[in-house]
């Protein structure tokens, strides 16, 4: 085929992915667990996590198409209409990675990028869907380029200041000398630890240029959202650091993530509901940043890191 997308350079947008019903969640999970079903109990507690998040049972699956709008208007007015065609490929649910670059081939697309929606690389994240979307493209004979990080992206830091500023404030003002602002992001299996991986190093250096934007000297960076497999994974969690900010005495802290990019459930459920929950029980008042979604800072950042990557600076 030779469809106007033909002459284009295609972009593969890729997310976490979400359920698409309530009904959905046992395959979705079975997916991120490579194919072994829940028990019925990991079931049960999955369900009810997504019952429980308010703005919506499945808000990720909105908000990454709304970030794949945006940044086709952006990448538009950045380099003319036309010069790139955006296409959704999702980790553990429909429209698949692999159904992205199929989508990409059907249109003519000789020539592609990758970008996660997640700022940090690691090869247990960023690379898992790497690999998976190099090896489709390959298949279609479409010359792939991926975007492995962009976690200091100038526009990036800045949206991210803009919110930690905000935070601040509704906590009482960047003076008020207790307020603990507590950067955190998806832990992985410890055994990361021993694959040299960037993961941690990134987020530790997107947290630092935050504070620093911001004039936070009071920071600290956390895990999340770690699962339970048996294995240890990297820690300290975020209650676990709640529980020793309350015995210092910290009375309010601004949960600020910085690996993840939209509202959803690792955001309204384990940061708002949880930790929100097991900090007010200990004397501390929690808040949170708003999230990015389709912030057009954060736009202008996918979008400037894709065309650098196309002109060689920044893809493997
Ligand atoms: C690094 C990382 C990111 C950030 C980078 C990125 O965005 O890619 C991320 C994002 C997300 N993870 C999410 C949800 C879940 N993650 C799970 C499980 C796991 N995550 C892992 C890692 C990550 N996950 C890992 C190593 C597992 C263990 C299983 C495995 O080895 O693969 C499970 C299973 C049950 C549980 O553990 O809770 C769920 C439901 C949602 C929200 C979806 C929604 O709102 O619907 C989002 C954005
Ligand atoms: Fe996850």
């Amino acid at each position: 085929m030779s469809g106007q997308a033909g002459k284009s350079i295609g972009v593969l947008v890729m997310s976490y992915g979400t359920p698409e019903s309530l009904e959905g969640i046992e395959a979705y999970y079975t997916h991120i667990r490579r194919g072994n079903p829940p028990s019925a109990e990991q079931l049960e507690d999955l369900t009810s996590r997504y019952h429980s998040i308010v703005g919506g049972v499945f808000p990720l699956r909105e908000n990454t198409n709304n970030q794949v709008a945006a940044l086709q208007r952006t990448l538009d007015e950045l380099a003319g209409a036309g010069t790139y065609v955006c296409y959704q490929g999702l980790k553990h649910a429909a429209p698949y990675i692999e159904d992205g670059v199929a989508a990409m081939a059907a249109d003519g697309v000789k020539e592609a990028v990758g970008i996660v929606l997640t700022p940090q690389y690691s090869a247990m994240s960023v690379g898992g869907y790497m690999k998976r979307a190099q090896e489709e493209a390959e298949k279609h004979g479409i010359a792939f380029k991926a975007v492995r990080e962009y976690h200091l992206h100038p526009e990036l830091i800045d949206a991210l200041k803009i919110r930690v500023t905000d935070g601040l404030e509704r906590l009482g003002g960047a003076g008020s000398s207790d307020a603990l602002v507590l950067f955190s992001a998806h832990s992985l299996p410890a055994k990361v630890l021993e694959m040299n991986d960037p993961y941690a190093d990134q987020l530790l250096a997107t947290s630092a240029a935050v504070a620093q934007a911001a004039g936070a000297e009071n920071w600290q960076f956390t895990w999340q959202s770690a699962g339970q497999t048996g294995q240890p994974w990297l820690g300290p969690d975020i209650l676990e650091t709640l529980e020793k900010l309350a015995a210092e005495g910290v009375k309010s802290v601004l949960v600020t993530p910085v690996g993840f990019v939209s509202d959803h459930l690792e955001v309204l459920y384990d940061i708002d509901i949880e930790a929100k929950k097991f900090a007010e029980e200990r004397g501390i008042r929690l808040e949170r940043i708003r999230m990015l979604n389709d912030d057009p800072q954060y736009m202008a950042a996918l979008a400037e890191t894709v065309i650098e990557a196309v002109r060689g600076r920044n893809g493997g």
